[in-house]
């Protein structure tokens, strides 16, 4: 049975820049009189490195059926926490727990290899899901059929234009069923007519799967989508609730 479990879950990182010297004086400056720590967002770690806190004590629960919506305003922690969840960040402290077959619709390049073919890191993607080969066929031709993409199937993803790679990272995330989808959404926001090929294929696997968490600025979304929102504010939770509530709140702030 698919679970997420999200406890105390903190996410920082630490500044990094090509005039670090300059920025690290800086901010050494803004941040000398402020709290350190994980509640200030920004603060020096143990090895007094200036830090920002971009996720700060996030904690949430989601079982079979469960449809979660991230919103919040630009910077408030919603890609970050979608990666966090998908294991690309490590927590500075607190943790994630993922019980099931996980998905994710993040990043196109996610999960590829640009040096092989479309056709070959579809083979990886496959075989990474342990599936049968006689699956891996249709799973194949379902995702060639989708993207269309010709010869270039045969030829290394590094030659593929911004459009079909999306196309083809679309194509296979929507061709194998996970048991828990993480979903950006800049995946729903292609091209007019991609988006009318993508959309049924999209809300058929959204259907399927046990569990979703889906971040976006689209309130009709949340309201088809979604069972549950998390308001998510400077990297904290500012409420959490029924879509319908969170979303008045959120489009009154
Ligand atoms: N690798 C990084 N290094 C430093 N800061 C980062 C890094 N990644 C994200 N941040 C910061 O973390 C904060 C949250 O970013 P995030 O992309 O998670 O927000 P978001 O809610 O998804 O925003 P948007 O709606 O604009 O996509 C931002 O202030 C961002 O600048």
């Amino acid at each position: 049975m698919a679970a997420i479990d999200v406890r105390n879950l903190h996410i920082s990182f630490p500044l990094y820049h090509g005039a670090s010297r300059s920025l690290k004086h800086s901010m050494a400056e803004a941040v000398s009189g402020w709290r350190s720590g994980p509640s200030a967002h920004l603060a020096r770690d143990a090895r007094a490195r200036i830090v920002v806190n971009v996720l700060r004590g996030i904690d949430f629960q989601l079982r079979p059926g469960d449809r979660l919506g991230l919103i919040g305003g630009n910077g408030a922690g919603k890609t970050t926490l979608l990666r966090a969840m998908a294991g690309i960040y490590e927590p500075i402290a607190g943790r994630v727990q993922i019980q099931g077959l996980l998905g994710t619709l993040l990043d196109p390049n996610l999960g590829m290899n640009i040096e092989l073919t479309g056709r070959e890191n579809i083979g990886l993607r496959c075989r990474f899901f342990g599936l049968a080969r006689a699956d891996v066929q249709d799973i194949e031709h379902n995702v060639e059929d989708f993207a269309n993409l010709g010869d270039f199937m045969d030829m290394p993803m590094k030659t593929y234009s911004a459009g079909m790679l999306v196309r083809l990272a679309f194509g296979l995330a929507t061709a194998i069923t996970p048991q828990v989808l993480l979903m950006d959404e800049w995946f729903m926001a292609g091209d007019a007519s991609f988006m009318e090929k993508a959309q049924h294929r999209l809300a058929a696997l959204v259907e399927r799967t046990e569990i979703l968490v889906v971040s976006t600025h689209q309130p009709d979304i949340m309201c088809r989508w979604c069972t549950r929102v998390i308001w998510l504010d400077n990297g904290m939770i500012r409420m959490d609730g029924t879509p319908d509530d969170v979303l008045a709140a959120y489009l009154a702030a």
